[in-house]
């Protein structure tokens, strides 16, 4: 019988994203304040946490975009912002980066001649590429119609296709779901799964809408520029005794405040 206990040991994989002290300041304020936290590979981790409180920042810092980072931010065992990373990570923003005055497909198309040349250098295999993508985001039957007659959320799903292309390592999502219906919704959460799961992706995803975060394997809960908690959503409802992560995320919050006034009761004392 094999025994599981002797098996040599398997060092685990190391994070797709180490943070240790991560620090940025936004004109003349510091808007992440220290922060500690690794996102494990392969998995979909979600930042969550109210609206200014700071993720799209550090989504620009994992993807290497935001100045004045200070800290160890190490991305996929390289600092963040290396030169080596950039065909490694998918990162789509908040306002989506298309062209209007192209279709769906030419978008696409110019986005992986432009990103990609040396992948999709022959047209059929520009098209098969194309195809994939259009066909993840669910935008086949829209792909010969200008970018310019799309809705928001298809304009959003076209960005997410040009971040597909070419299998990053990282995706980096800011708010992908915002302004979808309930049915694209669940359809875009089941095709990050099925990336994480069938093409060894790590996906970074952000939103403020609690429900969201019962979809993800790990949970960074943010708030004023702090993580406030980190683990699985069940760990999360579990560590609170509470029945959601929105209810679980309140206590948490009500802790940090009543420690708050605590110290500071007793700093005055
Ligand atoms: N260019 C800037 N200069 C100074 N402060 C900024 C700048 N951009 C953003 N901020 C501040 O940094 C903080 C974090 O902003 P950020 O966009 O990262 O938050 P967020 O959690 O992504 O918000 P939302 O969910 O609304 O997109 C906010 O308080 C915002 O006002």
């Amino acid at each position: 019988m094999m025994n599981y206990e002797n098996r040599p040991s398997v060092p685990p994989d190391p994070p797709a994203v180490h943070a240790r002290a991560l620090t940025v300041v936004r004109g003349p304020r510091t808007v992440l304040t220290s922060l500690d936290f690794d996102i494990p590979r392969g998995r979909i981790t979600g930042l969550l946490g109210p609206s200014g409180c700071g993720k799209s920042t550090l989504m620009r810092a994992v993807a290497g975009t935001q100045a004045k980072v200070t800290g160890t931010l190490d991305v996929l065992g390289h600092p963040a912002g290396s030169a080596a990373l950039r065909p490694r990570i998918g990162y789509v923003t908040q306002a989506p980066s298309v062209y209007r005055d192209l279709t769906a497909r030419q978008n696409l198309d110019y986005f992986a001649t432009v990103q990609h040349p040396a992948l999709f250098r022959s047209r059929p295999a520009r098209r098969e590429v194309v195809d994939r993508a259009l066909a993840d985001v669910g935008l086949t039957n829209r792909a010969e119609t200008l970018a310019g007659n799309l809705s928001g959320g298809q304009l959003g799903r076209v960005s997410l296709a040009a971040a597909l292309l070419a299998t990053p390592d990282l995706l980096v999502l800011d708010e992908p779901t915002v302004g979808l219906d309930p049915v694209l919704r669940r359809d875009l959460w089941d095709l990050f799964h099925r990336i994480a799961a069938e093409r060894r992706v790590t996906l970074l995803v952000s939103s403020h809408v609690m429900d969201e975060a019962e979809r993800c394997h790990r949970l960074l809960l943010m708030r004023e520029g702090r993580i406030i908690a980190d683990g699985t959503p069940a760990s999360l409802r579990e560590r609170t005794g509470a029945a959601t992560v929105e209810d679980a995320f309140l206590k948490i919050v009500d802790a940090a405040n009543t420690d708050t006034a605590d110290a500071t009761e007793e700093a005055l004392r």
